[in-house]
């Protein structure tokens, strides 16, 4: 008998697989993946002179309780600064076990290097998230990214679909469940900090957050001939509170954020951990701390592998800008809204910017 066909609402076309495509045809680049001219990256890696351009560092061990109140005072502010004015910052002695990250890295490199057909058996479906695959591809004619990934909701459990859990390599599932056990720390702390940089209680948005949501996001960009045709992730912020970015070991540089107007490429430090507001953060400040529009570009030679965790509140959550952020020079930009509704609205979208935003902002009447 045929095999019973997935009826799906959307079509999306036929989607190529990017790392078989770089290994059986090195040099195609099908017209799907080929972006408009006004959508194409500047591929330049060299770090902008101006010092204003170099991503802002923050030694976490400054931060913990066992350092003088000068140091911590420090870091804090340093930390408030970084969020404040590039809502991007690395993240240096942030805890997570160095040799975790290296197994995790090790492991996800050898998932996305087995065949097509085991991969394939932890598909990422048309119009959801978890899976291997591509994701918020919604039409046939959507330019597609330069990136497969393999993406999965860690917490909370009842979130998770054990079935796309990958068996191979093995140890990989404890090993993904060790690493995001520390990620979730670090995330808990960070939230704290920043909350104790505005003047708000440390538990501040950690008892907003209910139960929080933690995700996994691992992104594969394979060697592209044409990297300056393609696109590696397409220009997005956030949807969570907090970003975790981990760059393994040997990729080229690839993040670039959007800074003053600018593309600004990513020199990821060894062993840091990129961090990054999301829009959460920038709701719940009233946007004194932004979510910060980023995309990742593909390299001529190498592929990059990133690891990507969203730290977010849960679903149940109802969210709106707090209090201590409106006042008459302040007046509330967004709405309030469930953060459930919210990552409906943001997954059921392309990735097209800060746009999923609009779904809480307060419109202001233009007086003209
Ligand atoms: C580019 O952003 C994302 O891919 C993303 C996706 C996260 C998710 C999964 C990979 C599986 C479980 C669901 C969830 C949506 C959390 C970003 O995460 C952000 C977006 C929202 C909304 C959020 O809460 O985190
Ligand atoms: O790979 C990167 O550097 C960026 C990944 C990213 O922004 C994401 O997964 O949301
Ligand atoms: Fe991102």
């Amino acid at each position: 008998m045929a095999p019973i066909p997935i009826i799906s609402p959307i079509n999306v076309g036929h989607i190529d697989d990017v790392i078989e495509l770089s290994k059986t045809k090195p040099d195609t680049i099908p017209q799907r993946f080929v972006r408009d001219i006004t959508e194409r990256p500047t591929i330049a890696t060299t770090p902008a002179n101006n010092h204003h351009h170099h991503m802002p560092i923050i030694d976490f061990s400054n931060l913990s309780k066992h350092n003088t109140h000068e140091l911590f005072l420090h870091e804090l502010l340093n930390l408030a600064t970084a969020c404040k004015n590039w809502g991007f910052f690395q993240v240096v002695n942030h805890g997570v076990d160095l040799n975790l990250m290296e197994s995790i890295e090790k492991m996800s490199n050898e998932f996305f290097m087995l065949p097509l057909e085991e991969k394939q058996k932890y598909p990422m479906l048309p119009g959801t998230i978890q899976g291997y695959g591509q994701a918020f591809v919604f039409s046939e004619d959507q330019k597609l990214d330069w990136c497969n990934m393999l993406a999965l909701a860690i917490e909370p459990q009842h979130a998770r679909n054990p079935n796309l859990w990958p068996k191979k390599p093995e140890k990989f599932s404890e090993t993904l469940e060790e690493y995001s056990r520390e990620v979730r720390k670090l995330c808990e702390n960070l939230v704290k900090y920043i909350a104790i940089g505005l003047g708000l209680k440390e538990e501040a948005f950690d008892s907003m957050f209910g139960e929080a949501v933690q995700a996994i996001r691992i992104n594969y960009y394979p060697a592209c001939s044409r990297p300056e045709l393609v696109m590696g992730l397409s220009p997005h912020s956030d949807g969570s509170a907090l970003t975790v970015l981990q760059q393994a070991k040997g990729s080229p540089v690839g993040l670039q954020i959007l800074k003053d107007g600018i593309w600004i490429p990513v020199h990821t430090l060894p062993n840091a951990l990129v961090i990054n507001i999301g829009d959460t953060i920038e709701v719940l400040t009233n946007g004194k701390y932004k979510s910060v529009e980023h995309r990742a570009v593909a390299n001529e030679n190498k592929d990059r592998l990133s690891l990507v965790t969203f730290y977010a509140p849960s679903y149940e959550v109802e969210l709106g800008p707090m209090p201590e952020f409106v006042d008459a020079n302040h007046p509330c930009k967004f709405r309030r809204y469930n953060h459930g509704e919210y990552s409906k609205h943001y997954i059921t979208h392309r990735l097209q910017g800060k746009k999923a935003l609009d779904f809480a902002k307060i419109q202001t009447r233009n007086a003209f």
